[in-house]
């Protein structure tokens, strides 16, 4: 179970995180909607490690993560969907692949230097790079240094990456923004699933509501970096207070 309590940021005195208490189960997908500048992003950032928190605590399964740092916590089973700028750019897309595969394996490959257990390793490495690769559609770019794909590509590729981790934990932060019509349902149904694994926690931030109602077991609603809504779907859409202040709906379905 992934918990944040209190969890609060301040940028001067500006408060974009304010107090969020919330706990994450395993086998549920939760999406955080909220206007622009609710917190979404910053509420991710708390929980990845990529902010610091100004108070309050984030956990996984009981152990503490808070003060720990992002690497820290993807070591723990938090997964993010990688920065491309953390990536080695003049590397194919399947060799930075493999390396995160093996980062997420070097425990269990390591057997000294033997030729014969280096060999099989990489074999086996690079066949489940070769897998996520064709989960995401990419196996035609696998060649390609990841410098030069496309947006739409590349947004692929951390979804790669994140697969790699096998984490406990998903974290997607729009992860279709600037895909085309036919890459979006590629990653679309590779989270459709990923939810039949109950033992995965997804969390989804995301603007596009037609997925949202879709993917969604629970949405949470951020506004002002304060918590406002919280429960199954249908029940949050249809509240006034959501579909008025929140997300727009009344406006999209008056239009
Ligand atoms: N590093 C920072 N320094 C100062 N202010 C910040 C910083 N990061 C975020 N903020 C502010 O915190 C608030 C929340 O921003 P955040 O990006 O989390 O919102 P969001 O809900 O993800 O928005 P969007 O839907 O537009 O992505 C905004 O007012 C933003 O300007």
């Amino acid at each position: 179970m992934l918990e944040t309590k209190d969890l609060t940021i301040r940028f001067g005195g500006h408060v974009a995180v304010n107090g969020v208490s919330c706990a994450f189960a395993p086998g549920t997908l939760t999406a955080i909607v909220g206007p622009n500048g609710a917190g979404k992003t910053t509420y991710f950032n708390l929980i990845s490690g990529q902010l610091k928190a100004s108070a309050g605590t984030v956990s996984l399964d009981g152990q503490l993560l808070s003060g720990l740092s992002p690497s820290a916590r993807t070591h723990a089973g938090l997964g993010r969907a990688f920065q491309l700028t953390n990536l080695f750019p003049n590397l194919t897309v399947l060799e930075n692949v493999r390396l995160a595969v093996q980062a997420t394996r070097e425990g269990e490959h390591r057997r000294g230097l033997n030729l014969w257990s280096i060999w099989s390793d990489h074999k086996a490495l690079t066949e489940r790079a070769d897998q996520i690769l064709a989960d995401v559609a990419l196996k035609s770019r696998e060649h390609a240094t990841v410098a030069s794909l496309p947006h739409g590509d590349q947004r692929k590729l951390e979804v790669a990456l994140l697969m790699a981790l096998e984490p406990k934990v998903f974290m997607f932060d729009e992860p279709t923004a600037g895909m085309n019509a036919a890459e979006a349902p590629v990653i679309l149904d590779l989270i459709r699933k990923l939810k039949q694994d109950k033992s995965k926690t997804i969390l989804l931030v995301e603007h596009k509501m037609d997925v949202v109602r879709e993917l969604a077991d629970r949405i949470i609603v951020l506004h002002n970096g304060t918590l406002v809504a919280d429960g199954e779907p249908a029940k949050v859409i249809a509240s006034p207070v959501v579909q008025e202040a929140y997300l727009g709906i009344a406006k999209e379905a008056a239009a």
